[in-house]
């Protein structure tokens, strides 16, 4: 598995403490960082020959004056810009080297900024915990306005490395370079827009699981799929691979649960049925008739033997708020098996209905914002903090939509980590997207996986799926376009 330990910026700090006393100098670490930093700049920007280096007076602007020595050693033409003078004695140490090669520090920012190839931000790392006061709020606000190219350095100014929002002002990177501990905030929310492209060095520095520091979160991509995809024997019959049942489809919602059973056909369950309104029966089995569909009238609920010979539900895409919708949620919920809850199921839930304990529930920021009972602001303003009172309070396992899903599994006493999925495009941020999510994981629950890889996987491959069709572009991907890049991922 390509999984990434993120880290929360303490557990950075003490790692960076434990290698400065294991005999790495502090300011050899701000060097190797420079250099790290410096190596990504001629890799990814070859073409910069104008470059503006912006930095603070902390240690992350003792990493930039590094890289602006090696920039101007490299024949590169160098302005630099100090928002304040250096604090720490490393940090002045690096500013000394910089002015001994003739560098020199304005206490301005350059009127020219437009006119750069490339700006350095090396103004704040993970030392803020709060909106930039002036004059910093000024200078993130004209980095951005430059309409230049930003590399961050470990952290674009602003972003909050752990709770991955800005409260105020933040840099727009173009990339970042994190050092020594990959940041949770920059692969959720905000945070993983404002990154840009992510690279990472470690320094040297030793590893965290070494020296007994744990991660807060564990990245996943998508070279994490292969390896934990279901299996399908040869002599597989469909039987194997389980009978999902989709509950859903209320008056003017047939689109949504078709959308699930596609998608959940798509992604290897043996058998899909469908109970929604007599309405959507017809069109559905015109439009996919390897789905079997079941008429629920108003006032009436799924067959009993039909709930009896399912092994997975899906509740919610198109269920509606009404009376018939809470009916086929409570007829969903008392067969008490493996279930994805999505959509209206969850405001549902919100009203007071359980999910049962081997269920997945998939709120995007509103939805859990509802659940609970806060703003959506709140919810984006730490969502991993959000993703942890979900679980608690629902015990089952959550998948927290957004850029940069987030899952936890809350059925357990023992807290598993948050699993960040680093993938996806806000070309999937459209209407029918969730639906078919919802079909995704209830496929994999369907082949045998447990909840929580259920949940992660299939986040995952709708990510993904999502990454393939905005190949062509991110604008009028519409949610019927994830279904071939499934086929083909699900077969990886
Ligand atoms: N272990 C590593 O990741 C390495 C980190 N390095 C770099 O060092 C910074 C962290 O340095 P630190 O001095 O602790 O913090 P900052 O450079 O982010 O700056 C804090 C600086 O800013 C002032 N400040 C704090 N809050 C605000 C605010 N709201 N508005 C304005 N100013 C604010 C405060 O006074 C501090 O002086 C890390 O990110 C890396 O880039 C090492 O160099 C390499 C290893
Ligand atoms: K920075």
């Amino acid at each position: 598995m390509q999984d990434h330990p993120l880290y929360r910026s303490d557990s950075v700090r003490e790692l960076d403490r434990l290698t400065i006393a294991s005999g790495v100098a502090a300011i050899e670490l701000m060097r190797r960082a420079g250099w790290a930093a410096f190596n990504w700049l001629q890799r990814r920007y070859p073409e910069a020959r104008r470059i503006c280096v912006l930095c603070g007076p902390g240690n992350n602007g003792g990493d930039g004056y590094v890289v602006a020595r090696l920039a101007r050693e490299a024949g590169l033409e160098v302005q630099l810009a100090a928002l304040a003078e250096p604090r720490s004695d490393e940090a002045r140490a690096v500013a000394a080297e910089w002015q001994r090669i003739g560098g020199s520090s304005r206490s301005r920012l350059p009127d020219d900024l437009d006119r750069a190839d490339l700006i350095v931000d090396a103004l704040f790392g993970i030392g803020i915990q709060s909106a930039l006061r002036e004059p910093a709020a000024s200078w993130v606000r004209a980095v951005n306005d430059s309409g230049r190219p930003v590399l961050a350095l470990d952290v674009p100014s602003g972003l909050d490395a752990d709770r991955g929002c800005a409260v105020g002002a933040a840099v727009q990177a173009d990339s970042t370079i994190s050092f020594v501990g990959r940041k949770q905030g920059l692969y959720t929310g905000r945070g993983r827009a404002l990154a840009g492209e992510r690279q990472f060095d470690d320094l040297g520095a030793g590893s965290a699981a070494q020296s007994g520091i744990s991660a807060s979160a564990i990245a996943i991509d998508r070279r994490s799929l292969s390896a934990a995809l279901p299996k399908r024997a040869d002599d597989a019959h469909k039987g194997a691979a389980g009978h999902v049942l989709a509950l859903g489809g209320d008056l003017g919602m047939g689109g949504a649960i078709r959308l699930a059973a596609e998608a959940a056909l798509r992604c290897g369950a043996g058998l899909v049925s469908v109970a929604t309104r007599p309405e959507h029966v017809g069109a559905l089995l015109a439009g996919r008739p390897e789905c079997m569909a079941h008429a629920v009238p108003e006032h009436e609920v799924p067959p009993a033997d039909l709930l009896a010979r399912a092994t997975v539900l899906a509740i919610g895409p198109g269920l509606g708020r009404g009376g018939w919708g809470l009916s086929m949620l409570e007829a969903g919920l008392s067969a008490g098996k493996p279930s994805v809850l999505d959509a209206d199921a969850l405001w549902h839930v919100a009203q007071g209905a359980r999910p049962p304990k081997r269920a997945v529930i998939t709120p995007h920021p509103g939805e859990a914002a509802r659940l609970l009972e806060c703003s959506v602001e709140d919810i984006q303003s730490d969502r991993f903090a959000a993703l942890r009172l979900l679980a608690e309070r629902f015990r089952c396992v959550v998948l927290l939509k957004g850029n940069g899903s987030l899952i936890a599994d809350g059925s357990t006493q023992d807290p598993t980590p948050s699993y960040v999925v680093d993938a996806g495009n806000p070309g999937l941020a459209v209407g029918g997207s969730g639906d078919v999510l919802t079909g995704v994981i209830a496929a994999l629950l369907a082949q045998g996986l447990a909840p929580l890889q259920a949940a992660r996987i299939g986040a995952l491959l709708h990510a993904t799926a999502g990454d393939v069709a905005a190949e062509q572009g991110q604008r009028g991907l519409l949610p019927s376009d994830l279904m071939s890049p499934l086929r083909q991922l699900i077969n990886a």
